[in-house]
């Protein structure tokens, strides 16, 4: 009896493997598994008259795959290590597709990755129909590949361009879609079933052998030296990089894994399968996608910024004040997480367009087959539309969305608490007035709290919660559970003009219009930025925001700063976004002209006058320095923030910075950024860009201190 998998032989001399790894609530591929399959499969080859083997899990879901706490620690020093150990689970994962009996994975929920892996190197695949169980290789999302054996089998059973999407996209299906592509081979209604098919199939498939293992097979769509897919071939590294930029090495090494491993037999497609993958592994790409994406947004999800010893609270009516762009994106993901809205704005029919909003996302969800007409009624159902205040009785959480004006705030925050509960609270969705400024207009300052959504709400996953001088723990963790209920990520700021994410996204925008000041061509700034990794230029994006709203929030936050006795600093900015509005009449894509054009039909361009009125393109620096300065001024904010206590958490910096405001997620976010680049380097470089730039690279102390202590922010 091995310590993590339970071996059962019936009568019929079928021998079923049940994965149930104590301590753990899944399975997973750590030491502990290794040895138990091992001394499993030597007990399955000398079995006299074995007639198959069944595999499964006791756990809720098959297998969760490769241990991530053992990936993330991978550096190129342990290189060798490293890959005798993937050489040692793909040798074992032969021996069992090599047993003299068929074997025959029997899923019962989740196969992920290493999961899949081991389904893959059984002859047969049976799951459980359960739509709500995926089934695929998620490893690109973090960086890595399928080291597994996973690249070299997918690839023989459906061919390169089939399984393109599941080993590049990191596709995940549920078990109907899986078979319909190939990737399993039955389906069964129940454990019961399943283990019956399983077994049955064992006996009717004696002598069985995997297809790449059986003389004559072809992969479908054939080999790379298949001249169809010869001609399509080369276009396809072009078309990766233009979608990676560079930045992400993994679906890289998957092709090149792909193609080389379909040229040779098997146990050479399966070393080159393990150096791609040591070599991803132990770079520095997969431990930053790993530590985001995987333990820093776990940490966020279980609450980790949620004050302790308060009561999980769970929000009934959601009141929402503006149904414009923001406020009816939020009584969809309310609605659409089953909580009721009352969407109020000024006019009935303003109420009801911010309704027909969600009306036309439900259609399209129901059009695509991903949700019932019947489910689609019950969320639009939820929605109540008015220009009514007292219908506003009975939420216990209001969010205001109406027009950025500090009195107009204030004004609908008094109507609203009148009505609405008094244990409730209220959120505002403000972009840039400071919440502790806007809760001197509640009645209740303890229950008032800054719930800042990003557009389009249906699509952007993060919410920053802002707490105010008075925000009470209470209101935090009520705030907190009502954004984790509509399965979105919280991070936590505190009150600071911008807060986190318009702060650091506005050292961004402010360096790539400053680049232009200084006559870089605009082409190439926008370039910059993508190839660092941003999803959007800063010209793009400024043009996006609007110039005019640009400049209302700079001039707001002068006037609000002079109040204080405080100046607001001048930016490189602020000139060009003055020149664009006052002489060249450019607002931005809302105009149909900003730093771009806009035409009615066909692709937007740069605006030719840049050259002209700006000497866009009559200096040069070094491109290398062009996408620096665009990280490293964010990360340098984003430090600034942290000194400030503006942010206290570096999984919410990281994970804020590359949800909210698109910051590279192979940098796995602006702090590790700067982990990742070494502090003394980092700490070196930033002095540099000083001399070289200006006084808004020159690192804080705090991070000096840290490099001199050889620190990391963890
Ligand atoms: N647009 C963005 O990308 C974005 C992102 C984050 C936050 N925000 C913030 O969200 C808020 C709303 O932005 P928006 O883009 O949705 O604006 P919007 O102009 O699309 O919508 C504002 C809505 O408020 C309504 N309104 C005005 N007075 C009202 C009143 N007294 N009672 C009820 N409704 C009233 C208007 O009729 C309008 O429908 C602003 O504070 C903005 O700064 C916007």
């Amino acid at each position: 009896m091995s310590e993590a998998i339970r071996y059962e032989k019936d009568s019929d001399n079928i021998v079923v493997l049940t994965m149930d790894m104590p301590g753990q609530s899944a399975n997973t591929m750590n030491e502990k598994y290794k040895v138990s399959m091992d001394e499993c499969i030597d007990r399955l080859e000398q079995e006299e008259a074995l007639a198959g083997v069944v595999i499964t899990s006791a756990k809720s879901t098959f297998f969760a795959g490769g241990d991530l706490n053992d990936l993330v620690k991978a550096t190129p020093e342990v290189a060798q290590e490293f890959m005798d150990s993937v050489t040692a689970i793909k040798a074992q994962l032969r021996r069992l597709e090599l047993l003299k009996a068929p074997v025959v994975a029997a899923i019962n929920g989740a196969a992920l990755g290493g999961g899949y892996e081991i389904c893959l190197a059984c002859n047969h695949r049976v799951a459980i129909n359960n739509p709500k169980t995926k089934i695929g290789l998620p490893e690109v999302t973090l960086g890595l590949l399928p080291g597994g054996g996973g690249v070299v089998r997918l690839t023989r059973l459906l061919g390169l361009e089939a399984a393109a999407p599941f080993l590049l996209e990191g596709k995940q299906v549920n078990p109907e879609k899986a078979l319909q592509a190939g990737l399993i081979h039955e389906l069964a209604e129940s454990a019961e079933e399943m283990l019956a098919k399983a077994k049955a199939w064992c006996k009717s498939n004696a002598g069985v052998m995997q297809p790449w293992d059986t003389r004559g097979y072809k992969v479908p769509g054939g080999t790379p030296s298949n001249p169809a897919l010869a001609m399509k071939l080369p276009m396809i590294p072009a078309m990766l990089k233009n979608k990676t930029k560079g930045c992400y090495p993994a679906p890289e090494a998957i092709l090149s894994t792909a193609v080389e491993s379909l040229q040779v037999d098997v146990d050479t497609a399966f070393k080159i399968e393990g150096r791609y993958f040591t070599s991803l592994a132990t770079g520095p790409i997969s431990t930053n996608m790993i530590k985001a994406f995987f333990f820093q947004l776990q940490q966020i999800s279980k609450g980790s910024s949620r004050p302790k010893g308060i009561d999980q609270y769970t929000t009934k009516q959601v009141g929402i004040l503006g149904a414009g762009m923001m406020g009816a994106g939020i009584a969809y993901s309310s609605a659409t997480s089953g909580i009721s809205v009352v969407l109020k704005d000024i006019s009935e029919e303003a109420a009801a367009k911010g309704k027909a909003y969600s009306e036309k996302l439900l259609a399209k969800r129901v059009s695509r087959g991903q949700m019932s007409q019947e489910k689609a009624d019950a969320v639009l159902a939820l929605i109540k539309p008015t220009a009514n205040a007292e219908d506003l009785q009975g939420c216990d959480l209001v969010i205001e969305a109406v027009f950025e004006k500090q009195e107009l705030k204030a004004a609908v925050t008094q109507e609203a608490e009148v009505q609405m509960l008094a244990s409730g609270i209220m959120a505002s969705n403000t972009s840039s007035l400071p919440i502790t400024g806007l809760a001197h207009a509640s009645c209740r300052p303890a229950n008032f709290i800054g719930l800042h959504f990003f557009s389009p709400v249906d699509k952007m996953p993060l919410v920053e919660i802002i707490c105010g001088k008075e925000t009470s723990d209470e209101t935090l963790a009520k705030a907190l559970d009502y954004v984790l209920q509509i399965r979105k990520t919280p991070i936590v700021v505190n009150d600071s003009r911008g807060f986190f994410t318009t702060r650091v996204i506005g050292t961004f925008v402010n360096e790539g219009l400053g680049m232009l000041g200084e006559g870089l061509s605009a082409a190439s700034i926008e370039m910059a930025a993508a190839k660092a990794g941003f999803p959007i230029g800063t010209l793009a994006i400024s043009d996006e925001l609007n110039l005019q709203t640009m400049r209302n929030i700079r001039l707001a936050t002068a006037a609000a700063l002079k109040e204080e006795g405080k100046a607001l600093p001048k930016s490189a900015s602020d000139d060009i976004i003055d020149r664009m509005l006052d002489q060249y009449d450019r607002g931005g894509k809302l105009a149909g002209k900003g730093f771009y054009d806009y035409p009615q039909s066909g692709k937007k361009s740069l605006w030719p006058g840049l050259i002209e009125h700006f000497g866009a393109g009559s200096k040069e620096i070094p491109f290398k320095d062009m996408e620096e300065r665009f990280l490293f001024v964010q990360a340098l904010e984003a430090v600034r923030c942290m000194d400030e206590g503006v942010i206290e958490s570096i999984a919410d910096a990281n994970i804020g910075s590359i949800m909210g405001i698109g910051f590279p997620p192979w940098t796995g976010g602006v702090i590790q950024f700067i982990n990742q680049y070494g502090l003394r380097q980092f700490v070196e470089r930033a002095q540099d860009l000083t001399n070289k730039y200006g006084d808004r690279f020159t690192p804080p102390s705090s991070l000096v201190e840290k490099a001199e202590k050889n620190e990391t922010y963890d």
